[in-house]
């Protein structure tokens, strides 16, 4: 079957979905490290680093799936190259012009390069158009991956003719120092905030370069797959600008508990970045419980197990345990290379049993660790010393953020092994091997194969790659693997011994188990390590995360993503009518969600643009909220051109008028003592909940509540009320954001938008306003009981009002189910809107008059936010 008709299959079995068959991959760094050579062809050199990634996008890149593949990403720090330059189209010995899959993803960090790396230029490295396009072309064509780059550099060094490198490993600074650190449970110092605001701004920057680059390339079908931490907000940076977009979000790091992540500043920015994809996944099942939990806790969205409801939108949560390219690790494991020097490394220590390390100098990575098990395992078992060698090989540390805690480390290390050798060592022999290099390809895995144990002690990573290959190599000698549980792969290798790092007697016992389990038992659990290797493998992963996203896209209940208000479209439709009514909700429409319902007031720009907008004589303004008399009156009243309905519509207040008409006089209200009762008795259960009385309806809060019991409560007490009071009363009972609130059934906020629809088209110029119906209907709403408004909109006849002249706009994700026609993401949007109408900035000033506004610089291509709005 060729590529077409996979992808036709694809289209026949999810019809509701456009695919197209492209797959762009966003990743911070391109898969090759370019070296500049102005005026002549780029030196691009394998990147160390991240094999199991690069070997997923080489096999999308293939012909073995039906993806066509792209990948979107950064140059990463560029550098001069010191040959000499090759006439431009020649491509220089070192080019990798038909780079292997085995060059490219090196397992082992392969760094032929032994020159002293190039001294940094301080008023940056200036690279030319014509060079810029020349490497495009390289990645576009020369290598096995098509690579977009991504070109970062501040916009005033930018220029027409070329661009100014500097300072550039600014933008990987924010994702390595605050989030690799937090989501690894490391604490920084804490902060003035003065470092992070620059190292933030460059962090948005780049996502938001990154951004302008995919939608730059994207067409409509295509699959977006985000990459790791580097890129957290980058899926809601693309669901603003092209709402239906199919995204998915993949991180590799392992990611912390709320109570670790409550402690990074721009923690509801990260998340809320992440939350613009339709699935996101993690390496195991504790990460992505701690991630709908952080949604939950920290951004009060409801979540469970598989997903968080978010804006009004479902985002899934899956685990996705990467895996490595077996077949390519096997073939070079067992060539006659490596064969050769695993013999002669079994010749070394011939009589010696051999535990192999092999990890990046990193605290997370648990060597001291590894280090202070093994000498208590030469103190446990004195029949082992000098019949047990540990050959440590660490590799550098990447990042220079980490320079300085990493220094500390080496020396750590460095002591804990002159301290063992000094104790259990001799002239001849020294119990730990230790190796701070890398290794080259053949010596690794030669190493892997003669080990007799694995032994792996991070204190906490995602994925493990040595452990993986390890197994693979131990195909025929069968050596067990020991394994930290706080490894994002232990949880998928049931059959290696698990230890506890902190633990050392513990992990000496495991050695020591390692060391005299029967051959039979080694082979059986070898066995089923190595088929589940082979099988999870780098291309079963990223298969089934992909299947997993079509899936879920063709799932969604709401395949209809609603776009971005047209706020051109608005603008004029204002303009051109004679006879206008515009309904605004409160709560998470006028005013953000807060924790406390008293500390949701109205800003003074909101109160400018509201008094403003009301003063139009052919304005009719109205607040429809569940908010009491009391409260609307409190924050509102004094604009007296302003209407009102509280309480879902129990109350209303006419604009001008100083009285309340009473809805529900006529009804029984003996079912709120009832209901009293009961929310009492959650009260008294829930620490944090809280009752409103409200004059008619009756609110029970959890917001500040424990999250997951609140809405655990919640959902008790609404069965309860349903089953009591509900049966004995026509009320409803309705489950709000962290709320659940009780009200007579015949009351709602559809009724009353029907209601002042019908008035005003009757209202005639006695009245102070244009004669005929209302040719402009403006209506906003953040909830579900905003809804019935919606619906009593979409409802109404033509005669009553024609559809172009009505505005439903929802609050929330393009993705919301909604009988909404637009969407606007958060009450600062509603009130800019507002503002644009009324003809006063946002500030509220009114030095912007209706006619200076440019409406096709207003206009939105597909929901586009112009750049830099948002920030
Ligand atoms: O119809 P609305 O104007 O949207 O009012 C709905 C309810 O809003 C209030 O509660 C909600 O907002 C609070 C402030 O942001 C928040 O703390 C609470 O968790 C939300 O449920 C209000 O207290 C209720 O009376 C309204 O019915």
């Amino acid at each position: 079957m060729n590529r077409r008709q996979s992808i036709s299959d694809l289209r026949t079995a999810h019809p509701n979905l456009n695919l197209n068959g492209n797959v762009i991959s966003a990743t911070f760094t391109i898969p090759v490290a370019p070296h500049y050579r102005k005026g002549a062809d780029w030196d691009l050199k394998p990147r160390r680093g991240q094999s199991a990634l690069l070997d997923s996008f080489a096999y999308l890149s293939s012909e073995n799936t039906p993806w066509n593949h792209t990948v979107v990403a950064w140059t990463g720090e560029i550098d001069e190259a010191q040959d000499v330059p090759s006439p431009p189209g020649t491509p220089p010995r070192s080019t990798i012009h038909t780079a292997s899959l085995n060059s490219l993803s090196a397992p082992i960090p392969v760094d032929t390069d032994t020159r002293l790396p190039t001294p940094p230029i301080s008023d940056g490295l200036w690279v030319s158009k014509e060079d810029q396009h020349r490497l495009e072309e390289q990645l576009a064509r020369g290598t096995n991956i098509k690579t977009v780059p991504v070109w970062l550099a501040d916009d005033h060094e930018s220029k027409e003719d070329g661009i100014r490198l500097k300072d550039q490993s600014r933008w990987r600074r924010y994702a390595e120092h605050d989030l690799y650190t937090l989501f690894h449970y490391k604490q920084n110092e804490p902060s003035d905030g003065r470092r992070e605001r620059i190292t933030w701004t460059d962090y948005y920057r780049m996502n938001q370069k990154f951004a302008n680059k995919i939608v730059e390339h994207y067409k409509p079908g295509d699959i977006v797959i985000v990459h790791d931490f580097y890129l957290m907000l980058l899926p809601s940076m693309l669901r603003q600008r092209v709402p239906n977009m199919y995204i998915a979000f993949f991180l590799h790091s392992p990611f912390p508990s709320s109570e670790f992540l409550r402690c990074l500043p721009r923690r509801k920015e990260v998340l809320e970045g992440v939350l613009g994809s339709s699935l996101v996944g993690f390496q195991s099942y504790s990460f992505s419980r701690h991630f709908s939990s952080c949604c939950t806790r920290i951004l009060g969205f409801p979540s469970d197990n598989n997903g968080v409801d978010a804006y009004g939108a479902r985002v899934q949560v899956g685990v996705f345990p990467i895996g490595i390219s077996a077949s390519k690790c096997e073939s070079y494991a067992f060539s006659d290379a490596v064969t050769e020097k695993y013999r002669a490394l079994k010749k070394t220590y011939q009589g010696k049993k051999i535990i192999v390390g092999r990890d990046r100098l990193d605290s997370v990575r648990g060597v001291a660790q590894k280090l202070q098990a093994f000498e208590r395992f030469l103190e446990m078992y004195p029949e082992w010393r000098e019949r047990v060698v540990l050959i440590q090989v660490t590799s550098p540390t990447v990042t220079a953020e980490h320079e300085d805690t990493e220094k500390g480390i080496a020396t750590r290390v460095n002591e804990l092994v002159m301290h063992i050798n000094g104790l259990y060592g001799s002239l001849g022999f020294s119990p730990v091997q230790y190796y701070p290099q890398h290794l080259n390809p053949e010596e690794y895995f030669a190493l892997l194969r003669a080990a007799d144990i694995g032994l792996i002690t991070s204190v906490r990573d995602g994925m493990n790659t040595t452990s993986l290959e390890y197994i693979i190599c131990q195909r025929e000698s069968h050596g067990p693997l020991i394994i930290s549980e706080f490894s994002g792969t232990a949880g998928t290798l049931r059959d290696a011994i698990h230890i506890n790092p902190w633990d050392l007697n513990g992990v000496a016992t495991e050695i020591n188990n390692a060391l005299v389990m029967p051959g039979e038992k080694r082979m059986a659990m070898q066995d089923s390590l190595y088929s589940h290797v082979k099988t999870r493998n780098v291309q079963s992963w990223i298969d089934h995360l992909l299947n997993r996203l079509v899936h879920v896209l063709s799932k969604e209940k709401n395949t209809r993503t609603i776009p971005l208000l047209d706020r051109a479209l608005l603008l004029q439709t204002y303009r051109d009518a004679k006879k206008r009514l515009i309904m605004f909700d409160y709560d998470g429409t006028l005013t953000p969600i807060v924790r406390e319902p008293s500390a949701a007031t109205p800003s003074e720009s909101l109160l400018q643009t509201l008094t403003a907008l009301a003063s139009d004589p052919t304005n009719a303004v109205w607040i429809i909220s569940g908010r009491d008399q009391e409260f609307l009156s409190r924050h509102l009243g004094h604009i007296s051109t302003l209407g009102f309905s509280a309480e879902h519509g129990s109350f209303m207040k006419e604009p001008g008028s100083e009285k309340w008409i009473n809805l529900a006089d006529k009804f029984d209200m003996g079912w709120q003592a009832e209901v009293i009762d009961v929310f009492q008795k959650y009260t008294d259960r829930v620490p944090g909940a809280f009752i409103e009385r409200k004059r008619c309806a009756l609110t029970w809060h959890y917001r500040l509540a424990d999250p997951d019991q609140g809405a655990h409560m919640a959902q008790e007490c609404q069965k309860e009320l349903l089953e009591t009071v509900g049966k004995k009363w026509d009320v409803e009972v309705m489950a709000g954001k962290a709320n659940l609130e009780v009200r007579p059934t015949f009351i709602n906020k559809g009724e009353i938008a029907k209601r002042l629809v019908a008035t005003y088209n009757g209202k005639a110029e006695a009245d102070g306003l244009a004669a005929g119906n209302v040719e402009f209907v403006l209506c906003l709403g953040d909830d579900f009981t905003d809804e019935d408004m919606f619906r009593a909109l979409n409802g109404l006849p033509e005669e009553e009002v024609a559809r172009q002249h009505v505005f439903a706009v929802t609050v929330g994700a393009s993705t919301k189910v909604t009988l909404a026609q637009w969407h606007l993401l958060e009450p600062s949007d509603v009130v800019d809107c507002a503002a644009l109408l009324a003809g006063v900035g946002p500030g509220g000033d009114s030095h912007q008059h209706q006619g200076q506004v440019n409406l096709a610089a207003l206009s939105t291509v597909e929901g586009q936010i112009p750049e830099g709005e948002k920030y």
